[in-house]
């Protein structure tokens, strides 16, 4: 049988096309639905699986052999979570393959609504947390993070205050990565190391769960989430729904599933030393790293390709929906002439700078736009051309800084690997590649989660037997130079840098001060 593997990257914010949904009242946009809070934001569990169902429609009336597969694995949004009630393992075992799943599945949760990674509602329940282990620095050392929002054991500690009924209810709590691949099991799928480590419920160093973060979230919980798994866990064969509905072969393995950025990092090949940079949804940052000290800012996650290191990941909220956004108000919604804005202006922008969050940030915690001159004086507007510019240097100068903090120094041997959808724009890679003084790369596909879950398929079967991935994926396409620092580049960021760090004290939320969050 000739050897084929798929990969599923499916269960994102399905922003790929706009889509809009309606569950009952709510109307998702970009995949999402925002509360009028502002600050809860789910998306509904079954257009997920109506996403999946739809998906493989397609391929199969496009002619794809799916008895080809031999093992399939997939990447999930990270931190978002399913709640499966009770008995509902018996639906998915038994799922008839005359129906689309969505219609089997429709009474199996006992939350409908998802709570997905842009929320941040759960604040009460972080301070909880963080006291119950006895500070923020002390759970980022157990966990790997201190206490985010949308972290996941928050997020349930959330349910279990507010909807105990539903906690009750809820047999199992998958990751969507685990949902995912529970879904091609019929099984629950366990949650793997990698995507585990963004709950602030697993001790990254020991890899099992923490007995006093369950606690402080929850009763009963550790039953409810299963023990994790290694991430290149083959979980078993795939289940007779699949084999039926689209003719899987039987001994299709479904292996593991993870998160997006560790099944990016699988994708993009990461080295020690490298840098990847993901502009997508959100945009992210991160690192392979042997020795890690976990703190304050940022999140260490045990590395799915390798669990014996880690890596290290900084999250930036606003990405790509505030590039679009400023694409939109400045230059018309086309990205070709917002490429042309950041070609007519100069590096450096005669020294103005923005800061743009139309939401709350993580990565630093403010809200709003604020814009200064060269002076450093605030300002209300800029140009069309000055606002890209200032929009696009600030977030490479943000990522730079705080990649800096976490320890990262750029090299003359650094390589920026570049993906997600914002990594096909040659003018956007330049002021990258400025910005860190380093060359910039990217691999064939902009989508490398998708890629890494198929690289990560191929080891899953062979990972017991001490194969590396590295060794597994030798012979695919290296990634490919994209841009190289323009002369001068070092020279022009290195002041503006720091006077980017200092104004960025400036802007950073203060709740005493600022009402809205
Ligand atoms: N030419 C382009 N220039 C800048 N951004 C782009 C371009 N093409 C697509 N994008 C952005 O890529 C985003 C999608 O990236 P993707 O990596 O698929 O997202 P996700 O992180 O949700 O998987 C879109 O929101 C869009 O704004
Ligand atoms: O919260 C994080 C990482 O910690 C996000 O990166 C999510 O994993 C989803 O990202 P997109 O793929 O939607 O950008």
């Amino acid at each position: 049988m000739r050897i084929m593997f798929i990969l599923i990257k499916i269960f994102q914010n399905l922003n790929f096309w706009t889509w809009r949904f309606l569950f009952g009242t709510q109307k998702t946009q970009g995949g999402a639905y925002v509360h009028s809070d502002r600050l809860t934001v789910t998306s509904p569990v079954l257009m997920w699986v109506k996403a999946l169902d739809m998906i493989l429609e397609k391929m199969k009336s496009s002619g794809f052999n799916f008895a080809q597969v031999r093992a399939l694995s997939g990447a999930g949004q990270q931190h978002g979570s399913v709640y499966w009630k009770k008995g509902s393992i018996q639906t998915l075992k038994n799922a008839s393959p005359q129906l689309p799943l969505h219609q089997l599945l429709k009474a199996c949760f006992a939350v409908s609504n998802s709570p997905i990674w842009m929320d941040s509602s759960t604040a009460s329940q972080c301070s909880n947390l963080e006291k119950a282990v006895g500070g923020a620095q002390h759970l980022a050392a157990i966990t790997g993070s201190r206490a985010y929002e949308r972290f996941t054991g928050n997020q349930i500690a959330k349910i279990y205050s507010q909807n105990p009924e539903a906690y009750t209810q809820t047999e199992r709590i998958s990751l969507v990565s685990s949902f995912a691949a529970s879904l091609f099991l019929g099984a629950y799928a366990p949650i793997d190391y990698s995507d585990g480590s963004g709950m602030n419920l697993l001790q990254i160093w020991e890899k099992v769960w923490s007995a006093s973060c369950l606690d402080a979230c929850a009763p009963g919980l550790e039953e409810k989430l299963g023990s994790p798994v290694p991430s290149h866990s083959v979980l078993g064969s795939i289940s007779p729904y699949y084999i039926q509905r689209y003719g899987f072969s039987p001994d299709c393995k479904v292996v593991a599933f993870t998160g997006d950025n560790p099944a990016s990092l699988a994708g993009m090949r990461l080295q020690e030393g490298d840098i990847a940079i993901s502009l997508g949804t959100s945009d992210t940052l991160f690192l392979w790293i042997q020795e890690p000290t976990p703190a304050l800012e940022g999140h260490i996650l045990c590395n799915p390709v390798d669990s014996q290191t880690f890596m290290a990941l900084l999250c930036f909220k606003n990405g790509s929906l505030m590039r679009e956004r400023i694409r939109d108000d400045c230059a018309s919604g086309s990205w070709d002439e917002f490429s042309k804005a950041l070609s007519s202006t100069v590096a450096g922008n005669n020294g103005n700078l923005g800061f743009y969050f139309d939401v709350m940030e993580i990565t630093p915690e403010a809200v709003g736009i604020h814009r200064f001159n060269s002076d450093n004086q605030k300002v209300s507007d800029f140009p069309k051309e000055v606002e890209i510019r200032a929009l696009i240097e600030g977030q490479f100068m943000a990522k730079r800084i705080h990649a800096e903090k976490l320890g990262y120094k750029v090299m003359p041997r650094t390589r920026i690997l570049a993906t997600g959808g914002a990594s096909h724009n040659k003018k956007i890679l330049q002021v990258l590649s400025d910005v860190f003084n380093a060359p910039v790369y990217t691999i064939d596909t902009a989508n490398s989660a998708c890629l890494g879950s198929a690289y990560r398929a191929i080891h899953g079967l062979v990972a017991e037997t001490n194969v590396s991935l590295a060794d597994v994926v030798k012979l695919a396409p290296e990634p490919r130079l994209a841009v190289t620092p323009t002369t001068g580049a070092e020279e022009l960021y290195r002041p503006l840098l720091k006077r980017y760090a200092e104004l960025e004290q400036k802007v950073i939320y203060n709740p005493t001060s600022c009402p809205v969050k």
